[in-house]
């Protein structure tokens, strides 16, 4: 059952029109990736899929419901957002920020409870940022507040993850670290949505990727379908090497000189 459908859908800003006719579906429990080049309207896809904005022409259908048609405590407990910029605008600890994704859960009046508490200490324990807790989130590494940021999507238990290039910032360690995360999620049955510029991670860990271009669909499949000389070369105009030997397709670069 897919848990995302997409059927025409379009968006511009002004006159420019950045996302052109995009149909598409995310199955239950897929991790799936958008890549494409700069500008070619991947966060613009995630924030209408997040209803951050608001879209032209088209429908998204969430679990079967027009995205417009959720209330915000409801949608908050279905869909979590790790967006592309983890700028915090006041000075919040760690722990405020963790706290506030249980928002949709609480009772008017009412404090954060035991159940509260113990998912917010696993978010805290599966992103590794439980010795920040105390700190303000504008004293700690752009990558350490990438984590924070991801420790309070995960506490809104949402059963649709929407990531903005959630490792952008991260060294290769955490990289890692984060996509193996990644997967535990999907295996326990969240379904992942993630935008990403690193092609080879893309094509390591997610299952279906939309190769996007110029705000239209190039190509949408597993990795080994998406990841092409032919597809690199259209979308991106450059010569790569592609591995096959694996079962994952693994790109390299090929100097212009
Ligand atoms: N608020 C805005 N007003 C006008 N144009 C915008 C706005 N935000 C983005 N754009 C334009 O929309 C296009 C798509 O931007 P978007 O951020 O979706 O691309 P992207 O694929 O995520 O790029 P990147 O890989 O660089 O993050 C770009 O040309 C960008 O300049």
């Amino acid at each position: 059952m897919n848990i995302l459908k997409v059927n025409n859908l379009s968006f511009s800003y002004g006159e420019a029109k950045l996302i052109k006719d995009v149909s598409f579906t995310v199955e239950r429990g897929e991790l799936f990736g958008i890549i494409g080049p700069n500008g070619s309207g991947k966060s613009t896809l995630l924030k209408l899929l997040s209803n951050i904005i608001k879209k032209e022409g088209g429908e998204i259908f969430l679990l079967g419901k027009e995205l417009n048609q959720y209330r915000r405590k409801e949608l908050a407990k279905v869909l979590a957002v790790l967006p592309q910029s983890t700028e915090v605008n006041f000075d919040f600890s760690v722990k405020d920020i963790v706290e506030m994704g249980r928002h949709p859960y609480l009772r008017n009046w009412q404090g954060i409870t035991q159940v509260d508490k113990r998912v917010i200490e696993r978010a805290l324990r599966l992103t590794n940022t439980i010795d920040l807790v105390d700190k303000s989130i504008n004293s700690i590494s752009g990558g350490e507040r990438q984590r924070v940021l991801l420790a309070r999507a995960l506490v809104q238990e949402a059963e649709l993850l929407l990531l903005d290039e959630p490792t952008s910032a991260l060294d290769i360690n955490y990289q890692i670290e984060i996509f193996e995360l990644l997967v535990k999620l999907r295996k326990e049955g969240t379904t992942i949505v993630v935008v990403l510029h690193d092609l080879n991670l893309a094509s390591q860990y997610c299952d279906r990727l939309l190769l996007l271009n110029q705000g239209k669909i190039n190509t949408v499949g597993s990795p080994s379908e998406v990841i092409t000389l032919d597809n690199i070369k259209d979308v991106y105009g450059c010569d790569v090497k592609i591995d096959n030997s694996s079962s994952r397709p693994y790109l390299k670069l090929v100097s212009s000189k």
